[in-house]
């Protein structure tokens, strides 16, 4: 934490971003993928099984076995030694910089932007400091779950509470919801599935698959299953796709009680036997590759999709760090700036022109056209 002393009292607050995704584990160990599995399903948030039933399977099943299945599964796909070999935090790392270069390039001035991950480091708690120690008094947060939910979103926001809980002067706060119709997102989505296509052709079958949730959380009100849907068809509608040529899945599902359907694994093999020979797969909940795509989606699945009779499986990566996902980013967050950018410091024309582009975020918003329940609604 930066020293009172030093505290600079007489400017303005200074506005930062806080981006937060997950959570990885530091190395593919099984040691290191213990600690990061207990934090994040001890969290009431992801796991609402009651308590000592809950406990007895997390300490006596799933934190002594899953860690060295898992240990296998990531080592298939870490990148390159140490923690940044994971590839969320690889491309999670990467979209920091270039959203604080995105900013700096539309706003005209320096805005910090600092990564904190709800389980494990960099923690939330360190990127409030570092945020702290550049000056920031105003917080806007961004969850990067382009769909609500209490397992992801909410998760990642007691993180910032909890963090904030023992601090004395807090900042000023704006948080992300979602962001499951922005257009420049789904722009983005789209271009990527254009780009894929003018190198592989089209599939036959276009999946979009999406981290499943337990059931009964949708059913107890989480909007996740709606925004995924909503994602979805907006995506097809703008690359105008044919009625049947493309679906939805969920993927990831864990233990035995029913989770959203219908289940990528399922989906998968049963599309080969139905005669897809090429199959592409999207997966538009994941801001980042992670294990849940590369190796679950892009490793496992294909292998299915083979051996079930298909003739190509292929994947399309995830937004990362590429140009029109950091667009999309940047212009989401300048939907939420005004009245707290410090235009004060930036020249003339830069100031016109964060302007002007605060004024085209808003224009091109559908939340702030729509009425809060449209723009629910799938
Ligand atoms: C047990 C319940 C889980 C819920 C509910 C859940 C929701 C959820 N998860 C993501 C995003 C990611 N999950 C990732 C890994 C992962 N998820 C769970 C469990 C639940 N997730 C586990 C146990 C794991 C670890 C791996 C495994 O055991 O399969 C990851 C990848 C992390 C990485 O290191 O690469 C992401 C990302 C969302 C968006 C979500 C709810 C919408
Ligand atoms: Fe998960
Ligand atoms: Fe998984």
């Amino acid at each position: 934490m930066t020293d009172p002393i030093d505290r600079p009292h007489a400017d303005g607050p200074r506005t930062g971003v806080l981006l937060i995704n997950l959570g990885t584990p530091e190395a593919p160990t099984p040691a290191a993928i213990r600690r990061y599995l207990r934090p994040f399903l001890s969290d009431r948030r992801v796991v609402e099984l009651p308590r000592p039933l809950w406990l007895m399977v997390l300490y006596g099943f799933i934190l002594p076995l899953r860690p060295r299945k898992l240990a296998h599964s990531y080592q298939s796909i870490w990148m390159k030694p140490g923690p940044e070999g994971s590839p969320l935090m690889h491309h999670s790392l990467r979209q920091k910089t270039l959203i604080r270069e995105w900013l700096f390039a539309n706003i005209g001035h320096e805005v910090p932007v600092a990564l904190g991950m709800t389980y494990g480091e960099p923690s939330i708690s360190g990127a409030l400091d570092e945020l702290e120690s550049q000056g920031v008094r105003r917080v806007l947060v961004l969850p990067l779950y382009a769909q609500y939910s209490a397992t992801s979103t909410a998760a990642a926001l007691d993180a910032v509470f909890a963090a904030l809980k023992p601090r004395r002067w807090l900042p000023e706060l704006r948080t992300i919801n979602s962001y499951q119709d922005h257009g420049p997102f789904i722009d983005a989505l789209a271009d990527s599935l254009r780009k894929h296509w003018k190198i592989h052709g089209r599939g036959d079958h276009l999946l979009m698959s999406f981290h499943s949730i337990p059931r009964q959380y949708f059913l107890a009100g989480d909007p996740y299953f709606c925004q995924c849907h909503k994602t979805a068809r907006l995506l097809a509608e703008k690359l105008e796709l044919a009625e049947g040529s493309w679906s939805v899945s969920f993927q990831s599902r864990l233990g035995r009680q029913p989770w959203l359907q219908p289940y990528t694994d399922l989906v998968v093999p049963q599309l080969a036997r139905s005669g897809v020979r090429t199959l592409d797969v999207i997966c538009p909940g994941f801001a980042a590759d992670c294990l849940e795509t590369l190796e679950e989606v892009a490793l496992r699945y294909r292998d299915d999709f083979i051996a079930a009779g298909g003739a190509s499986f292929r994947y399309v990566p995830a937004l990362n760090a590429d140009a029109p996902h950091i667009e999309a980013l940047g212009q989401l967050l300048m939907q939420h700036l005004p009245g707290w950018l410090d235009l004060e410091s930036a020249d003339e024309p830069k100031r016109r022109s964060a302007r002007a582009q605060a004024a085209q975020a808003q224009l091109h918003s559908p939340t702030l056209l729509t009425p809060p329940r449209a723009a629910q609604s799938t």
